[in-house]
């Protein structure tokens, strides 16, 4: 491969690459994720982007983690686009804004309100942030074939974490319905759509509307139960959707 091949940020050049990608946030999540996969081949590990690919039921997928926050999210979408990935779903955590969910359910986004910063760089505010919808269903038809307890609607991607008025803004996106809160989704969305990369989002929850952010959040990273297995379902559910969606291709073909 010539050097010139290799995207700047993710290193990984179109050799490497796959049709299919799943786009965790944490670099610590890759490794989980490549345990479901077969023929698994470790890339690159440069700055947040860690990078895996493997088989699922015969299916090539790469892994390539984003990072926190719309940036990095943003760098990653548009050089894995230039590698020849076409369909994208981050699979993340998230925190709830609404009283019946709990830690381990599932969130398969809708649209996500764009609170942040780096979807607006590329487009005016009025454009939705919203999934591809043949994607989306797949992930729903998935959902409740697998039994998952899950909640689809609209998400709010942020960029901020410890501001003093943290617990007014969600209050402020609960009364209106929104579901839960990320920091990557809209900016996957919004980019995806621009650039004619099909794209959808799955999180799990691993704070409940009323706990304590960072106690919840230390709980997840020390591997608690049910933060633990609502990842599990999340990249299982990733991975029979691109599964299900490889089969209409062939089929269709
Ligand atoms: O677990 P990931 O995928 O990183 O997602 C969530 O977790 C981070 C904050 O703890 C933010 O990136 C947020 O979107
Ligand atoms: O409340 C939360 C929890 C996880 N991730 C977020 O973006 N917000």
């Amino acid at each position: 491969m010539l050097e010139t091949d290799l995207q700047p940020h993710i290193r990984l050049g179109r050799n490497q690459s796959a049709n299919y990608a799943l786009l965790p946030g944490d670099p610590g999540r890759v490794k989980r994720i490549a345990a479901f996969l077969d023929d698994v081949e470790e890339l690159v590990y440069n700055r947040e982007f860690c990078s895996v690919r493997g088989k699922y039921k015969g299916v090539s997928v790469l892994i390539v983690s984003t990072g926190i926050g719309g940036p990095s999210t943003g760098i990653a979408v548009e050089e894995l686009n230039k590698t020849g990935v076409k369909t994208m779903i981050r699979i993340g955590s998230c925190g709830a804004l609404q009283d019946n969910m709990k830690v381990g359910d599932l969130v398969i986004a809708q649209a996500a309100v764009r609170d942040e910063g780096t979807s607006k760089t590329y487009i005016d505010p009025c454009y939705p942030a919203v999934p591809d919808p043949d994607v989306m269903f797949a992930i729903l038809k998935c959902a409740r074939e697998l039994n998952y307890r899950h909640h689809c609607g609209i998400i709010r991607s942020h960029d901020s974490f410890y501001t003093d008025r943290e617990n007014e803004i969600d209050n402020y996106w609960s009364e209106r319905g929104v579901l839960a809160a990320d920091m990557e989704t809209a900016a996957l969305f919004v980019i995806g759509r621009l650039r004619e990369v099909r794209t959808a989002s799955i999180l799990n929850v691993v704070t409940e509307k009323t706990a304590i952010l960072e106690q919840s959040i230390n709980d997840y990273a020390s591997g608690e139960r049910a933060a633990a297995m609502g990842e599990e379902r999340e990249i299982k559910l990733a991975l029979e959707t691109f599964a299900f969606l490889s089969g209409l291709e062939l089929s269709s073909t």
